[in-house]
């Protein structure tokens, strides 16, 4: 097949996912990391990739939002929501930090395909992605992609419509959040 030919149906793959996205659930994570003190989030590997692009536009909306696992990131309170970003919802890592996040006292979210993993049930808040885990298991038709390709690609194009809907709701434009890009590139 030609590149070209490739990245169709990548695009249809994602076409078919904007389909199968739940408004309610993105609207109640926008209300969600409305009412938060601070937003945090977290992923691993190529999930955790898209998380920090999201929270990089979030500080563009003026948010007070950190990335899990930078030197600068401060501590988890009990007013704070953490935003987890996990596929298979099993991620080791993950679901240690969500155990000391429910300690705490803090609200959680999950963004997944798999509802019913360890991260899903634990979860306060949970957005369901169409996909495949990156396992693949079982007779999978979703994709032709490798491991969670399109899980990561709808992770990325998802919170780039979870900030559209921020912006419209709060009248932000691309001037104003420009005025906080990083100048020091
Ligand atoms: O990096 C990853 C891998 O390349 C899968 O395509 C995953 O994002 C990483 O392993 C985290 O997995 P999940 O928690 O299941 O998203």
């Amino acid at each position: 097949m030609r590149t070209a030919e490739f990245f169709r149906t990548i695009l249809n793959e994602l076409d078919a996912a904007a389909d199968a996205l739940n408004e309610k659930e993105a609207a109640e994570l926008v209300e969600k990391i409305v009412a938060s003190n601070k937003i945090f989030v977290a992923g691993a590997g190529r999930s955790g990739l898209m998380a920090k692009s999201f929270v990089m536009r979030m500080m563009h909306m003026g948010l007070d939002a950190y990335a899990v696992g930078e030197t600068t990131t401060p501590q988890f309170e009990d007013n704070d929501l953490i935003i987890i970003a996990s596929g298979s919802g099993e991620t080791k890592s993950l679901v240690s930090m969500a155990e000391k996040a429910r300690s705490i006292g803090g609200s959680i979210a999950c963004v997944t395909i798999s509802t019913d993993s360890t991260l899903g049930k634990m979860a306060d808040l949970i957005v369901k992605m169409p996909g495949a885990p990156k396992d693949q298991f079982g007779d999978r038709k979703e994709t032709i992609q490798p491991m969670g390709s399109l899980f990561e690609q709808t992770l990325l194009l998802f919170f780039d419509a979870v900030i559209l809907k921020f912006m419209e709701k709060k009248g932000l434009d691309s001037k104003t959040m420009y005025g906080k890009h990083a100048n020091l590139e």
